[in-house]
């Protein structure tokens, strides 16, 4: 596997992301681990309406946005949309907020925290419109799995935070996360996966889709992408 931290091809890259602002890397650790006691105090959620130009946009959250090239591109694709990344490496989300203000867009936000932590607590049920978990650190080894963001808890977190209807992608190169996190979902009756129980989306299902950095990494050396489509199903449906 390349490392998603080293510059990666940019074929679709068709936003204004410019050389300026994508070479001045932060310096990061690759992986940190999400249990650690450092990670495991929730964060106040900020006041919406100061973060964003306007609160009454959909919001669309992506988990573990890293340098946060997907909604920095996003954003700027559906401006009539608010964007909100939540990752828990620090100087990655300090850099992207910089990026932002660079780029003056006023529908974008990054937030650092660890989402399996803070996220309850950030939104209010019913105002999320969307959600994307791309790529997810794998942590391999059986002992290691409870670090993987997509755990029971997070996903019925998402049931309640996400509008009726909401779609939720997911993506993975690695056959077992991609499986693991497919059963998470499916486990949780609030959730339909749209290609059917047991099954991966067809390649370009999720509509107005721009690549990640990793997505782009792992199709550029022709390897396998695992991708989930889901829905939140409607509130008449929804168990609690
Ligand atoms: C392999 S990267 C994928 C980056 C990006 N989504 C992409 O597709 O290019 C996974 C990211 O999730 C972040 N992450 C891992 N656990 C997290 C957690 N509990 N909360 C927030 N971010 C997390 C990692 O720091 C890392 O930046």
């Amino acid at each position: 596997m390349s490392n998603p931290d080293l510059p990666q091809p940019e074929a679709n890259l068709i936003i204004n992301v410019t050389n300026a602002n994508v070479s001045r890397r932060a310096r990061v650790r690759e992986h940190v681990n999400p249990l650690a006691k450092k990670y495991s105090t929730a964060i106040a959620p900020p006041v919406w309406t100061d973060i964003y130009a306007d609160w009454s946009k959909p919001l669309s959250l992506d988990i573990g946005s890293a340098r946060g090239r997907y909604i920095l591109q996003m954003a700027q694709l559906k401006p009539h949309w608010n964007f909100l990344g939540l990752e828990i490496r620090e100087p990655l989300v300090d850099r992207c907020n910089q990026v932002r203000d660079e780029l003056g867009l006023s529908n974008l936000h990054y937030i650092f925290c660890n989402a399996n932590v803070s996220l309850a607590g950030l939104l209010s049920k019913n105002t999320l419109h969307e959600v994307t978990i791309q790529f997810p650190d794998p942590w391999f080894k059986r002992r290691q799995q409870k670090r993987r963001t997509v755990q029971p808890e997070l996903v019925a977190t998402l049931a309640e935070l996400l509008v009726a209807d909401a779609p939720v992608f997911l993506q993975s190169d690695v056959y077992e996360v991609a499986l693991d996190m497919r059963a998470t979902f499916e486990a949780n009756e609030n959730f339909i996966n749209l290609a059917g129980v047991g099954n991966f989306a067809d390649d370009h299902t999720f509509p107005e889709h721009i690549a990640t950095e990793r997505e782009n990494s792992v199709i550029s050396q022709g390897l396998p992408v695992y991708r989930v489509y889901l829905k939140r199903k409607p509130d008449d449906l929804l168990i609690v």
